[in-house]
């Protein structure tokens, strides 16, 4: 048996919350082994947030191009080269691991590269790749544990071999034709960029409308952005049956509407959600509950049944966002140093990093109904943006929810840059300004910003 090596703390999971808590307890003077069987610093550098962004933005030059005539600039011949565009995103993601490896260097941090396992109280035994083990305990022990995309057991789904984000975003021939199954995060973003990469893509959803936690009128004028670049979008769709194979022929059987769903593509896609990696890594042996769905039981501390143990981001249940799991770190960093932080009642903002950006913090229409809260509408169309009329992209709008108290409940933006649009509205909410303290701003013109000063003008009188 591997003699145990001891520690301050343990991370367990390089992401965005345990790379900080290492970095920060390491910049102390605290002795701290990170734990990473795979990505360094996490899924968001490695296979999800930046590389999608990286191939995003390379399918918004393919599309600027694509369209240059309608802003004078004739553009023959042009060409995507699915491998140059993949060159470019191995070729940052590399750069960000090399800065990562820099920054737990600089933090005297023990990176120990292998799957950690728990075999007791804050124990844990680590497989190495070259063989062997090591059991390190950690006087403090933090679990960043990330999630993945679940597969569900669908007849023929698994068979076909689908492809989820990690393959996706990795891929070095574009899809002929792409179904995407789910219509939320990962599916639009990507169903954007590989359409316009030159795929054909078909996006297929189970709800009556495309991400359907948001607005109908914000979901319904997503579709048809979607629809205006060619992509189709099936919802209330119940697919039972998958045939096939990706990267050949596959094809999703079910009904739509009521209707008989036959669809085949050459590519399969799945974006259906994402599940905790806390299966079979023994958290029971080391007294960590977990939820039904599987997440790591924490109370709003983010402290598990453990003692001296924290779960942070996705494995806890936390909005599955890197922003949320870095804020997931400094609420537990702050209440290490003697602070009371929780995570209730805490913003979560968001953005969709479709062009253009769905953005959006606190309540929407449908979730202010449901709760029985009153609110008065303001909206402004994105063409009421002027800045929008100088790029020609006016699609969109502007939605914000206020009290009878005046202070704002929620803030949706379907617009070029809507998530830059977010930070002076969250931070009236913070501090619960009444939305006049918006309006009122001088902000500069010609800037997408100048939309909340109208939008927030829209707000309707009481009475
Ligand atoms: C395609 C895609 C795009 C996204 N885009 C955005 C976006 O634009 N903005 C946004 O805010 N969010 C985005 N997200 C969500 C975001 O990536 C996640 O919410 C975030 O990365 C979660 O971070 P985390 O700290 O919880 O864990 P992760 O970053 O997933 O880190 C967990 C780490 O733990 C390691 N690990 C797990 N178990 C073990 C074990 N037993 N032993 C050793 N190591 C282990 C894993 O290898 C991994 O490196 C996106 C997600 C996807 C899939
Ligand atoms: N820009 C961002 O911040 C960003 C980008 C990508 C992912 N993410 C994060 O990653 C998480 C996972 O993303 P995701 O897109 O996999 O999940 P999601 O929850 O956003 O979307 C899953 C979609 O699949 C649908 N669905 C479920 N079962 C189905 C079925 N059998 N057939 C058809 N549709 C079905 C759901 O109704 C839902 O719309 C997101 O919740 C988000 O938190 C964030």
């Amino acid at each position: 048996m591997a003699e145990t090596e001891s520690f301050d703390a343990v991370v367990l999971g390089s992401g965005e919350a345990g790379k900080y808590m290492a970095w920060h307890l390491g910049k102390a003077g605290q002795r701290v082994a990170v734990v990473e069987g795979r990505y360094l610093g996490g899924s968001c550098p490695n296979i999800a947030c930046l590389p999608s962004k990286n191939i995003i933005h390379g399918a918004a030059v393919a599309h600027t191009v694509a369209t240059a005539a309608a802003f004078g600039t004739h553009a023959t011949g042009f060409a995507v080269s699915m491998r140059e565009v993949q060159a470019r995103r191995r070729a940052m993601v590399d750069g960000l691991i090399a800065l990562h490896r820099e920054r737990f260097a600089a933090a005297g941090n023990e990176l120990v590269w292998g799957h950690g396992r728990f075999v007791g109280e804050r124990t844990l035994e680590v497989a190495l790749p070259g063989g062997g083990v090591r059991r390190l305990r950690g006087d403090r022990v933090f679990l960043d544990l990330g999630a993945f995309a679940t597969v569900p057991d669908l007849p023929g789904l698994v068979a076909a071999a689908p492809l989820t984000h990690v393959e996706l975003l990795e891929i070095e021939t574009l899809p002929a034709h792409l179904l995407v199954l789910g219509g939320g995060y990962i599916a639009l973003e990507l169903a954007q960029a590989m359409r316009r990469l030159g795929a054909a893509v078909t996006v297929v959803e189970r709800a009556g409308r495309l991400l359907p936690r948001e607005d109908p009128d914000i979901a319904d004028e997503m579709r048809s952005m979607l629809a205006a670049e060619g992509i189709a979008c099936i919802t209330d769709a119940d697919v039972q049956r998958v045939s096939g194979r990706s990267g050949g022929s596959v094809s999703l059987h079910g009904t739509a509407g009521g209707r008989v769903l036959e669809v085949t593509g050459s590519h399969l896609l799945v974006a259906l959600g994402k599940a905790p990696n806390t299966a079979g890594i023994g958290l029971e042996e080391a007294g960590v509950a977990l939820t039904p769905a599987g997440h790591v039981r924490v109370n709003e501390r983010l402290e598990t049944t453990a003692d001296a143990v924290w779960a942070m981001g996705d494995c806890a249940g936390s909005p599955a966002f890197t922003h949320m799991s870095f804020e997931d770190f400094r609420i537990v960093r702050d209440n290490l140093a003697g602070g009371d932080r929780v995570t209730t009642g805490r913003q979560v903002p968001y953005c969709l990093f479709t062009e253009p950006e769905m953005a959006r913090v606190g309540l929407n229409e449908t979730e202010a109904r449901q709760q029985g809260i009153a609110y008065r509408l303001a909206t402004l169309p994105a063409a009421a943006i002027l800045r929008t009329r100088t790029t020609g992209e006016t699609r969109g709008r502007l939605k914000a929810l206020v009290g009878a108290d005046d202070r704002i409940l929620g803030f949706t933006a379907l617009a070029p840059h809507a998530g830059e649009l977010l930070p002076p509205v969250q931070l009236a909410m913070a501090a619960g300004l009444p939305y006049r303290a918006v309006e009122r701003l001088v902000v500069a013109h010609p800037t997408y910003a100048e939309g909340l000063v109208g939008l927030f003008g829209a707000v309707p009188q009481p009475g």
